[in-house]
């Protein structure tokens, strides 16, 4: 479904990717991971055309998307930091995007799993970050697409909005979507992950399933698995 191939991008003297292959299948759910700064944000950003590569391919259902925009009708991405306009109310951010997605919406059912019905005629600039962040995650899964893009999709949300996110995204990967993920919650990708992709040094160091990682690392912790991995690179 998504293919990185020889995939360069530096920022200045940085480099950022460096020569990244990756290919996704369709379906499931697909952790990418690797430490503070190491890429997985401008991969996606490359993914989304936000983030021009300086060299590489990228296929999404066997077409570039180079200097493409249609294929984005098919994807949902939810930003790591959401600037949203603070004047705005909720509910006239809703209806933009609405307007400007023209595909059906199930945006109600979602404002009630996340408890949002009190926050609707509040203006978002006074919002706290976690509800902030149900916002966000509302105007992501109100559309349906085959490809779900979610960077960092937990920050400050409580415990019981957590349960509601992860029960969304199990649902979606039960109706066939393909769903990336970063997080640094290892909870989160236990709980959730078919596939772990590792990032390091502008490189994907390890893709498989929790129970490979596991297995390569010779730890049955997760945490302290890839702790492993990155030490290692590091011996
Ligand atoms: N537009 C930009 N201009 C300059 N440097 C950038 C830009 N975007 C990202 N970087 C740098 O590229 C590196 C990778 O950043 P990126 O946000 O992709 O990392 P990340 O793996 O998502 O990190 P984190 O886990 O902290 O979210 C960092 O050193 C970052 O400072």
């Amino acid at each position: 479904m998504i293919e990185f191939k020889n995939l360069h991008k530096s920022f200045g003297k940085l480099t950022v990717l460096d020569g990244l292959d990756l290919s996704i299948k369709k379906g499931g759910i697909f952790a990418i991971l690797g430490p503070n700064g190491s890429g997985k944000t401008t991969l996606i950003k490359c993914l989304l055309g936000m983030v021009i590569p300086n060299k590489g391919e990228i296929n999404f259902n066997n077409e570039s998307v180079l200097k493409k925009w249609e294929y984005r009708n098919n994807l949902n991405y939810l930003p790591q930091i959401a600037n949203f306009p603070p004047n705005l109310t909720v509910i006239e951010l809703i209806n933009m995007v609405k307007n400007l997605r023209p595909k059906e919406s199930k945006e109600s059912k979602l404002i009630e799993l996340f408890g949002l019905e009190d926050f609707l005629n509040k203006k978002l600039g006074n919002l706290s970050g976690g509800t902030k962040q149900k916002v966000n995650i509302v105007l992501t899964f109100m559309f349906d697409s085959e490809l779900i893009i979610l960077d960092e999709p937990t920050t400050g949300l409580d415990p019981i909005a957590l349960i509601h996110l992860k029960e969304l995204i199990q649902q979606e990967k039960a109706n066939g979507k393909t769903i990336l993920i970063t997080t640094h919650i290892m909870s989160v990708v236990d709980e959730l992950a078919d596939e772990i992709v590792f990032l390091l040094d502008g490189k994907i160091y390890f893709k498989g399933s929790i129970e490979a990682l596991k297995k390569q690392t010779n730890n049955n912790n997760l945490e302290h698995a890839i702790a492993n991995l990155i030490s290692k690179q590091y011996a």
